[in-house]
């Protein structure tokens, strides 16, 4: 598709060791960089394709919309870009330094790495409105499978891409309807385990603060592993929208498989992960002579 794996091995040599360090240096100070910047990514690729257009500055930008408000992790990819001006001025665009570091986050935090074809170029839209179709917290496994399907990626890589909940954190104001007001039936979600219903309460109070943040895989937030599918199979999830992979049979069938349940084919979390972050790192990518090669990653040229 135009990108390739060592696109800057002549260009810019020291590229993706000068993003790799420098995702280093910010997880050091503050871990909370990596899952943020792996959201960061997939926003990006949503949205006008893996093109930078999450990173642009401005009223009625991306970045300004509901979905985005609470992404962090801009300075890092601002400060890469810095330094890669530096090394390489007009070289490195602001899209490949997002899939770079994407990966770079997911091996800190334990996880799999993998080689990241570059050669993306950056885009010059960057709208709000474009942002609606990103899938949310309480769509049904059908709709995050037809978002999905629109941008190429099968339901295999929708649970393990989802499975990139195995880090990070998620605001109340996200899961707890859940547990006080969940529908005009019932209180509370069925698919929440009664016994983990007391903790998540407490996790989440009733008219508590909205904006307390809480692991989206209870007890291993900062690992990159396969906890999050357990959770998901003892009613543990904290994501409505996690948790109807569960619920719902053609994903039960693929979480169980990442769990290794006997009985059925096996899928390595890690190896798929990474088999479909390179998939998803694809999206609608520019090359060529499409696009072009920001100066700064906040604003276009
Ligand atoms: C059906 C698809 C998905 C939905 C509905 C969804 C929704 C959400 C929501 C509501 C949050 C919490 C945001 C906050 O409170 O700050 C979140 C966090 C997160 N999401 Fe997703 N997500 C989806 C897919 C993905 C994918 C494909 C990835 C990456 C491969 C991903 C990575 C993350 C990470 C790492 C966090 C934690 C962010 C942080 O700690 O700053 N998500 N997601
Ligand atoms: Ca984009
Ligand atoms: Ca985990």
């Amino acid at each position: 598709q135009g990108t390739r794996v060592g696109f800057y091995l002549t260009s810019c040599p020291r590229a993706e060791s000068i993003v790799q360090s420098t995702v280093r240096t910010h997880f050091q100070s503050n871990p909370k960089i990596a899952p943020g910047i792996l959201r960061m990514h997939f926003h990006d690729c949503f949205v006008q394709g893996c093109d930078g257009s999450i990173l642009i500055d401005g009223a009625g930008t991306e970045k300004t919309a509901p979905p985005n408000l609470l992404l962090r992790g801009y300075e890092v990819i601002d400060d890469a870009k810095r330094q890669l001006e530096q090394a390489c001025p007009g070289v490195v665009s602001c899209a490949d330094i997002l899939a770079l570091a994407a990966r770079d986050s997911v091996v800190l935090s334990n996880g799999p790495g993998w080689p990241v074809p570059t050669g993306r170029r950056d885009g010059r839209v960057s709208l709000a409105s474009d942002t609606a179709n990103l899938p949310g917290f309480r769509d049904s496994v059908d709709l995050q499978k037809q978002k999905f399907a629109a941008k190429g990626l099968n339901t295999q890589d929708l649970v393990a891409l989802v499975g990139g909940h195995t880090i990070g954190t998620v605001a109340c104001q996200f899961a707890q309807y859940r547990m006080y007001n969940f529908n005009s039936s019932v209180t509370v979600d069925p698919s929440i385990s009664p016994s983990f219903l007391s903790q998540f309460q407490s996790l989440c109070p009733a008219n508590g603060d909205a904006s307390k943040r809480v692991a989206l895989d209870t007890g291993s937030e900062n690992r990159f592993d396969n906890s999050f599918f357990g959770n998901l199979q003892s009613g543990r999830g904290i994501l409505e929208s996690d948790q109807m992979l569960w619920t719902d049979p053609s994903t039960r069938t693929l979480v169980q498989r990442f769990l290794g349940i006997r009985g059925l084919l096996g899928l390595t979390f890690s190896v798929e992960f990474a088999r479909s972050m390179v998939k998803m790192s694809s999206i609608g990518v520019k090359t060529g002579t499409d696009g072009e090669i920001r100066k700064v990653c906040s604003a276009v040229n």
